[in-house]
């Protein structure tokens, strides 16, 4: 069924021009290879109508419309074509080759693009408009003609033309804010307007097409289908010239959300709004904006301890739609400063740990140190943080406090506090170096003497604020034994990696030949 033969009076058609107008982003360039992929997830998704390109443009975009038009199972394909026999000829010669093609024909109809821009008379763009959709009609039955920088069209001449086009043959009539300019009153005003006072507009079905320059693009398209409009033109992630196009994900979800304010239906299956949101983002190599509605990063995280218990009770408190629903998984519950113990308790489950009470209160104080210090706290950070904990219940010996002088300037010196058997004793080295200062002063500290097999930093995430995760191997009198330590600071990580190696290469040696421990300073 082609989008024209759809009865149901509340459907609005997804015209997709991801790989039209959205190309035209300057750098967003795709490959063909990458505009199959594209393709074949709109396909899948149940987009309508899919603007494959501008034929005429260059080879490659002929090209990619041909394949994409071959490749389609469901979804119309569409080629953009000027007024002009040539353009429409080139459209015609790669759109062929689909199951349901669309020729769509543009010309400007504001008095400026028509004066400065075409340097045509009005009369001359009725013509053109009346010879080019004509022309179109010879090859297809499916011909949308659109009104170039349609907003700023004087509004008697925008009937006239409107009518001139569905007279040649349009089956679907698109009237763009090709500038960004309109407001949602104004724009369904237009609509409503044109659909009242152009005779033959009941033979076309109308369009919207927005450009996003005062970021109005979605309620301007919106606003058009409250108007009458059924079809409208999107981009994934909002792609296009300039600010962009309307974003698809936000006009699906949108009349998804508020059905009992908006009751009109889409064919999209929502569930790959994300896929295919990655994937342009990928192609085109245009990030997609964290806090970008449905589709960001944070779209559905959360990291407020307020916000994190109340999604716990009940995701409705914080969220509008599920995130099932655009095919994510769940949503992120972020760990930061702002999270609080219900969160933090779910991370923990989540991550594999049960702990009891005050290993979890323990953890969660360190859980908040660490997030006052550290941007963003990762899984692997938490993992670090709470293995660092597990690895030193019942240690003897505890780094209680380390300061450390260092640099080109000075003697490097650490100045360490241990607790040994929860006696508190402090001692000042110098070293080459502060990894060896530190070494030194726990050496002394304890009056342990090991000789130090390895010693190893690795970053636990990326950044500059990333833990560091230390490993450190001790040997001494044929018992070996390793530790690790977890912190912001290496150097803090070093001390606490070696004195864990050391607790446990003491139990070792105790359990061979039980001795005493002397706190020696
Ligand atoms: C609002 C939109 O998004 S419109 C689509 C914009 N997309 C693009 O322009 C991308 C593809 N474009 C191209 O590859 C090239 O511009 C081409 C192949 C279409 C034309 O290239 P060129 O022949 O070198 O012309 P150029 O781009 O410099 O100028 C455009 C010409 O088309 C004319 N023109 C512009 N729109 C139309 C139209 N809808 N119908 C007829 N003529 C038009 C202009 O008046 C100008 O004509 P002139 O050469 O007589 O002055
Ligand atoms: C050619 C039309 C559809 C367009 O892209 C615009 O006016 O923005």
């Amino acid at each position: 069924m082609t989008p024209q033969e759809i009865n149901d009076s509340n459907y609005v058609r997804i015209f997709d021009t991801t790989l039209r107008d959205g190309e035209q982003s300057p750098g967003a360039s795709m490959t063909l290879a990458e505009k199959l992929k594209v393709a074949e997830v709109l396909d899948d998704m149940g987009v309508d109508v899919i603007e494959a390109g501008f034929p005429i443009a260059s080879n490659g975009d002929f090209e990619a419309v041909r394949e994409v038009a071959k490749l389609m199972k469901r979804s119309t394909v569409a080629g953009l074509c000027r007024a002009s026999k040539v353009d429409i000829d080139r459209a015609w010669e790669a759109l062929r080759h689909a199951k349901s093609p669309r020729i769509h024909t543009f010309i400007s109809t504001s008095p400026l693009h028509m004066k400065v821009k075409l340097q045509m008379d009005p009369e001359d763009v009725v013509a053109a408009i009346h010879e080019s959709v004509s022309h179109a009609r010879r090859y297809c039955e499916d011909v949308e003609w659109s009104a170039e920088d349609g907003t700023r069209t004087e509004p008697d001449f925008l009937c006239r033309i409107v009518e001139t086009a569905i007279a040649a043959g349009a089956t679907t009539i698109n009237i763009p804010d090709t500038v960004g300019y309109t407001t949602p009153d104004e724009y369904f005003d237009m609509f409503r307007m044109v659909r009242e006072r152009v005779p033959n507009a009941d033979k076309a079905v109308f369009s919207a097409h927005c450009h996003n320059d005062l970021g109005l693009a979605v309620a301007n398209s919106l606003a058009a289908v409250r108007a009458g409009v059924r079809q409208i033109e999107c981009t994934i992630n909002g792609l296009g010239e300039r600010a962009g196009n309307a974003a698809m994900e936000e006009i699906v979800m949108a009349l998804r959300v508020r059905h009992d304010a908006m009751p009109y239906e889409t064919g999209i299956d929502s569930t790959y709004l994300t896929r295919a949101s990655k994937l342009v983002s990928q192609v085109s190599g245009f990030p997609v904006q964290y806090n970008k509605a449905i589709v960001g990063k944070n779209a559905f995280a959360h990291e407020s301890g307020i916000h994190q218990d109340g999604m716990l009770k009940d995701a409705q408190t914080y969220e509008i739609m599920t995130p099932e629903s655009v095919g994510l998984n769940k949503s992120n519950l972020v760990m930061g400063k702002h999270s609080g113990r219900h969160a933090f308790k779910e991370k923990l489950k989540d991550l594999g740990y049960a702990l009891g009470d005050n290993a979890f209160q323990e953890a969660f104080s360190r859980f908040k140190d660490l997030a006052d210090r550290k941007k963003n706290v990762y899984d692997e950070d938490i993992v670090a943080l709470v293995d660092d904990e597990l690895n030193r219940a019942g240690d003897r010996i505890r780094v209680k406090s380390l300061r450390i002088a260092c640099g080109t300037d000075v003697v490097q010196t650490a100045d360490l506090t241990l607790e040994i058997d929860g006696k508190v004793s402090s001692a000042s080295m110098s070293g080459d170096g502060p990894v060896d200062a530190i070494f030194k002063a726990i050496k002394k500290l304890t009056g342990e003497y090991p000789h130090l097999a390895l010693y190893q930093v690795h970053a636990v995430t990326g950044g500059t604020d990333a833990q560091a995760e230390v490993s450190v191997r001790l040997e001494d009198e044929g018992h070996v034994a390793s530790g690790q330590g977890a912190d912001t600071d290496t150097l803090v990580a070093s001390a606490k990696a070696y004195v864990n190696a050391l607790n446990r290469l003491i139990v070792r040696r105790e359990k061979s030949a039980p001795q005493g421990l002397q706190a020696s300073a």
